[in-house]
């Protein structure tokens, strides 16, 4: 199209500003438009290609755009850049770009190579779009529909379209309503399209009632923090109750995941394989924060004591990357969502089984974050001493939340002591790279936890009789 060269050069400045451009540190990004497809009068459907000086993996974004002539009030923040044919928007934070997309799943019909999959009979409503942008850019319409715009795209189906589908045809009352979505191909002449089609967005049921699960903890956490004097278990906002609940739907979605999907029995070989795998997630951390240099022979220890242990649950599908900001507290319970795994891992590694223990060491580092996090801030402020609070808030959620995962699974979680702590570890490494990369500031959280990790022989209690 004739005004390629001029959006090629817009992108070019606005693609590495975005918080879910995976390609921050990687040399010279080279942007070319792989796709442009028109989806409404106003709404076209870009797909970018990415490619880098370093000669590693090239990485492909979608960015629907909407092209105005004259600027609408409020629209500054979501200019891309101005060309002849008039201002360029990001066309999902435009509300007639995000109706429009709306309007296209709710057809059931295919534009070019974009095609939509509706589930259910859907209605036109108000879009809005929902709170910071993370890895993805998500859209709520009226109170009734949120659609998750995946930014980066991996060729096959998406994990949390998939996963998210099978536990609702399996009943799980921990998921939200699958209504429809959006795929197409991901054009790489270079290569054979490996799954046939790519996801390129989700629209579930909105959960009104729903708060999410860290908002909920920073509460209780602040409860705590204003109430020098009492102990976690006196304040008015004790999350443990909650806590536990969520252990009991985390070890029920595993349970139903168990029978969606197929297991493997975990043997020599496979434990060798994982504590491979934490190994090199360790060595490429290394690389991007030398800060993590001292811990690093304590780290291969817990990864190699991993590899020798004697129990572990079977492999299995799982969350992937569980925490607090992935839950969500509704009137009838804890929901689940966002399974999509790691951003930051190729798809078809999320799809690998792997075992349930790393949601649960997800969960854990996160109470972790909640109670530290709050510290940090009030830390700014001046106020010092509030450490011990941060460690008994995090230490009675993470005993709870384990609890109620016993309770649910039945698994004996004294004898994954090791395994379980590799995980946390192997978590908090991953924590440190993704902080050195997106928030440069709370850095320190994961850092602590890698220091404390490293340090703790024998391995951390699991189990509520240790709290
Ligand atoms: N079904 C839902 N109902 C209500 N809110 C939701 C629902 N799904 C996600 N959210 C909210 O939307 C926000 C973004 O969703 P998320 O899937 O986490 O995107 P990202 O991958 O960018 O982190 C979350 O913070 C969550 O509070
Ligand atoms: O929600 P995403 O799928 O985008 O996950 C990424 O971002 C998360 C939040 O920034 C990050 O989670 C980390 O911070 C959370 C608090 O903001 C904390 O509760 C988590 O324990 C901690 O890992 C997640 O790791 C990243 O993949």
């Amino acid at each position: 199209m004739r005004d390629h060269s001029e959006l090629t050069s817009l992108l070019t400045d606005w693609l590495p500003r975005q918080r879910w451009f995976a390609g921050k540190g990687r040399p010279g990004a080279a942007i070319r438009i792989r796709q442009d497809v028109a989806v409404s009068d106003l709404l076209r459907h870009l797909v970018v290609e990415v490619d880098y000086a370093d000669g590693g993996p090239a990485d492909f974004y979608q960015v629907p755009v909407v092209i105005r002539l004259e600027a609408p009030y409020g629209h500054e923040g979501f200019l891309i850049g101005r060309s002849s044919s008039g201002l360029v928007y990001d066309g999902l934070h435009d509300p007639h770009g995000a109706a429009a997309v709306l309007d296209f799943l709710a057809g059931g019909r295919r534009h070019g190579t974009l095609a939509a999959r509706a589930l259910a009979p859907l209605s036109a409503m108000p879009a809005h779009s929902v709170g910071a942008e993370q890895s993805n850019t998500s859209i709520v319409y009226g109170e009734h529909y949120i659609l998750k715009v995946f930014r980066r795209l991996w060729p096959g189906v998406n994990p949390d379209l998939e996963v998210t589908r099978a536990l609702a045809e399996a009943g799980s009352a921990h998921v939200a309503r699958p209504l429809a979505w959006l795929d197409g191909e991901l054009a790489d002449p270079g290569q054979p399209e490996p799954e046939g089609v790519t996801t390129f967005a989700f629209l579930q049921e909105f959960l009104r009632s729903g708060t999410e699960g860290w908002k909920l903890a920073l509460t209780s956490v602040r409860d705590l923090y204003a109430e020098g004097d009492l102990r976690a278990d006196e304040v008015g906002g004790d999350f443990a109750g909650e806590a536990e609940r969520l252990g009991v739907a985390t070890a029920e979605v595993h349970t139903l995941l168990a029978r969606c999907f197929p297991t493997a029995a975990v043997d020599a070989e496979s434990l060798k394989a994982t504590a491979s795998h934490l190994h090199a997630r360790l060595d490429a951390a290394l690389t991007g924060v030398p800060e993590l240099a001292p811990f690093e022979p304590a780290a291969r220890g817990a990864f190699d004591a991993l590899a020798a242990t004697e129990s572990a649950p079977p492999l299995q599908r799982i969350h992937g990357d569980l925490h607090l900001g992935q839950v969500l507290r509704t009137d009838t319970g804890w929901v689940l969502f966002d399974f999509e795994g790691e951003p930051a891992r190729p798809v078809p590694e999320r799809r690998r089984l792997d075992s349930p223990l790393r949601d649960v060491a997800g969960m854990l580092r996160s109470f972790d974050y909640a109670a530290q996090s709050m510290l940090l801030e009030r830390q700014n402020e001046g106020e010092r001493g509030l450490g011990y609070h941060a460690r008994e808030w995090a230490e009675r959620n993470r005993e709870a939340f384990l609890a109620g995962y016993r309770a649910g699974s039945r698994l004996d979680l004294d004898a994954q002591a090791v395994t379980l702590r590799a995980f946390e570890l192997d978590k908090a490494v991953y924590e440190v790279l993704y902080e050195a990369r997106h928030r440069p500031s709370w850095i320190e959280i994961p850092l602590g936890a890698v220091r404390r990790l490293t340090q703790s022989h024998p391995p951390l209690p699991t189990g509520s009789a240790a709290a």
